[in-house]
């Protein structure tokens, strides 16, 4: 509490250091999981227009300003001297607290947004009667807790009286004021249970939606967004994001709204009671706040070291257990483990002085407080026998003046949480008003009765959004005749696969056009395309963690259990799946790890077809499997060729020698195109690549970075 006070206090905004050292472990090892998968298949697989990318960060705000606020200052100066004064326990339960908030570096921090309060307010409106039925209670139950401690001094006044002068009976005197003491207890705990259920529901009601939303969002965007960010990014503003949001939002109004409630109440009862000892109470306060922000200053520091230490010997042994195989190969156990040793010594070192640090403060803030309540008592002891204060009105004054300590102590927590939480909301309603620039509905559809499949790329250049200099395609023209195979072969990166994604209209032309059956891909309802249109089956095909049924039916919902077993028929994979215990039931596990590649590759081609689409794409279907497997799954991609355009991406030429056309590409453009027979006696990059794989050559990579060179240059 202590060090994220003056974190508040002085820097004007929270750090990620912490000194917790065990959350610390966990946060690393959820950094690097998050971090760590870049999607290389959406890479791969998608595209999008230069000017959305442009669009889209045109519209991305700029970074707010590192300054500190004034409210933070006034936030360190009003709860630090308070805070040092208050006792030790409080101190660390407010430290755990601080603590225990997800850290700001482990945050994508993309466009920094400002908080979008109109979107805010959409999401809090549906429950505006319930949160005013909170506030009511909150304030109810703060304004209850300011009258505690004058009954308290009253109570005190009459034990003391009956100390003195023995007189009357003690029960019957404190009777009243004992049983109106308990029911003020009883209420005020009624009122807290109310309201912090009432936020609750507040709280867990909009995170839900505002999750919903998000999602959805996401979804919609262009698979150029995609591109540029990474996936544990994304799942972080769903998640860590909103979580943290709700929670300051729900601590603003439970402890903002209490805690501002019992400091205003109690400081004009503590001047009510002796102005003389309050005016003496806000003297001492900026002086200890002065001595605990150099020590806070000073710990935190330390605490950024130790996290910094613990990190670096994480990493290390991050590394040494990822490539645990490399390791063992080259024998280096013992090194490693000395590697690890000597980080994990240097830590403990850092965290023993950070453990010194903490526990002098811990000490000299038990000694302020201590001080402070002597203070008080030998002040307003001397104040009693002056007869300018009642013993009753003494103890009052302590009660009133600790639960303004402790309210200040919650607010100064507060402070950090808001200014996380306004954070964490503006990067969730960041990417809820992203618009993409290719709406995934809207637009017109060919009937089918009319859909012949014929695919034509016009004078097409294309460049990727998130890599704008490089031309990837370059007046690229090409035509996939209706029922026709079509073959696109060439050099590794020579962009065929970005053709297949440019049909797919996963990106938009930079230049030229696509059409099928003559029209503008633009002008065609994108969800039609992909959803009933073309069917694309990759090299490394993606299932989900459900049964094969759900899998196959992915490609069209609602299709019938027949259609199932007809698609899972033409893609050779009915007889697998039947041998199986649970059949069309079985879990195929997590991105499908319980089958083998060949198993999977016939199940994305039983997905493919049971939506049963004119333009089949096969982006090197076979490459990963071994020669029995890729038998079978050819032999399924041939039944499913049959009467359908379908456009082939291979590396390997054996598998296309019996395409209507081959078409040879390279450096964005079409080199050559014929038959097998054609491209051999042309003795062209065709003939040079067909003889370098029969000498087991591979073929050379396109170069890399910006070039327009013309092709056979
Ligand atoms: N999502 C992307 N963002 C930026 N550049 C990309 C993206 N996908 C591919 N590229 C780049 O575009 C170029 C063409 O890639 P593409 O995947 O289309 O080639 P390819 O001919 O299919 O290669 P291979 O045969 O090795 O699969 C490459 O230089 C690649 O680095």
């Amino acid at each position: 509490m202590l060090v994220h006070l003056f974190r508040v206090g002085i820097r004007g905004g929270p750090v990620p250091g912490r000194l917790i050292l065990p959350l610390r472990f966990q946060t690393f090892a959820a950094v690097r999981c998050s971090d760590g998968r870049h999607s290389s298949y959406l890479l791969r697989a998608v595209a999008q227009l230069r000017s959305q990318l442009r669009a889209h960060l045109l519209r991305a705000p700029p970074a707010p300003s590192q300054r500190p606020s004034a409210w933070r200052w006034v936030g360190g100066i009003l709860v630090g001297p308070v805070l040092l004064s208050k006792c030790p326990r409080l101190c660390l339960v407010a430290l755990c607290e601080a603590e225990e908030a997800p850290p700001a570096c482990s945050r994508p921090c993309v466009g920094d947004s400002r908080f979008n309060w109109k979107l805010f307010w959409q999401f809090l409106r549906p429950h505006l009667l319930v949160l005013a039925a909170a506030i009511v209670l909150a304030l109810g139950a703060a304004l209850v807790n300011v009258q505690i401690p004058l009954l308290l001094g009253q109570l005190v006044e009459i034990v003391a009286k009956y100390t003195r002068d023995h007189v009357g009976s003690f029960l019957t005197e404190s009777r009243n004021l004992s049983t109106y003491l308990l029911i003020l207890y009883g209420i005020q705990g009624l009122l807290t249970f109310g309201y912090l259920v009432l936020l609750s529901r507040i709280g867990e009601r909009m995170a839900v939606d505002m999750r919903r939303a998000l999602f959805s969002n996401l979804l919609r965007q262009d698979i150029a967004f995609f591109d540029a960010k990474k996936t544990g990014q994304l799942v972080s503003r769903l998640t860590a994001d909103v979580q943290e949001f709700k929670s300051s939002f729900k601590l603003v109004i439970s402890q903002g709204l209490r805690s501002c409630t019992q400091v205003a109440g109690c400081l004009v009862s503590l001047s009510m009671l002796s102005p003389r000892l309050t005016l003496l109470l806000m003297v001492a306060t900026p002086i200890l706040m002065g001595v605990g922000t150099l020590m806070g200053s000073a710990l935190r520091k330390l605490s950024r070291q130790c996290q910094e230490q613990i990190a670096r010997a994480t990493g290390v042994a991050d590394e040494a257990l990822g490539n645990v195989r490399t390791v063992r190969a080259f024998a280096m156990e013992h090194r490693e483990e000395e590697c690890y040793g000597a980080e994990l010594e240097r830590s403990r070192c850092k965290a023993e002085e950070l453990g010194r640090g903490i526990a002098l403060f811990q000490g000299l803030s038990n000694i302020a407080f201590n001080c402070m309540v002597l203070g008080t008592l030998f002040i307003g002891g001397s104040l009693v026998a002056g007869q300018e204060l009642t013993g009753g009105d003494l103890m009052s004054f302590l009660v009133a003046s600790q639960t303004v300590q402790r309210s200040m102590a919650n607010l100064s927590v507060l402070f950090g949480q808001v200014v996380r939480g306004l954070s964490a909301g503006a990067r969730v309603f960041e990417y809820m008003t992203l618009s993409p620039c290719i709406p995934l509905a809207g637009g017109c559809c060919i009937p089918r009765e009319h859909l012949r499949g014929a695919v034509t790329f016009h004078n097409v250049c294309f460049s990727y959004p998130c890599r704008p200099g490089f031309q990837v395609l370059e007046d690229f023209s090409l035509t996939l005749p209706p029922g026709k195979i079509v073959a696109l072969v060439g050099q590794s990166g020579g962009g065929k696969t970005t053709v297949a994604s440019l049909l797919e209209r996963f990106y938009d032309p930079t230049a030229g056009v696509v059409t099928l059956d003559g029209r503008d891909l633009r002008t065609l309802d994108p969800s039609w395309l992909r959803g009933q249109v073309i069917g694309f089956i990759s090299q490394e095909p993606v299932l989900f963690g459900t049964t094969i049924m759900e899998n196959i039916r992915f490609g069209k919902l609602g299709a019938s259990d027949e259609e199932v077993y007809a698609a899972a028929r033409e893609a050779n994979a009915h007889e697998f799946i039947t041998s199986f215990p649970e059949g069309y039931n079985t879990i195929v596990g997590e991105r499908g790890a319980t089958l083998s590649g060949g198993q999977k590759q016939r199940l994305a081609i039983a997905r493919a077809l049971i939506k049963q689409p004119t333009v089949l794409i096969l982006d090197e279907a076979t490459s990963a499997l071994d020669s029995e497997s890729e038998r079978v799954v050819q032999e399924a991609l041939d039944r499913a060729s049959t009467g359908r355009t379908v456009l082939v991406i291979a590396h390997r030429l054996s598998t296309v020698r019996g395409a209507h056309h081959i078409v040879v590409m390279a450096h964005g453009q079409v080199c050559e195109v014929g038959t097998h027979e054609e491209l051999l006696k042309k003795g062209g990059l065709y003939a040079e690549l067909i003889r370098r794989q029969a000498l087991d050559v591979p073929a050379p990579e396109m170069p890399r970075g910006p070039r327009n060179r013309h092709p056979k240059s």
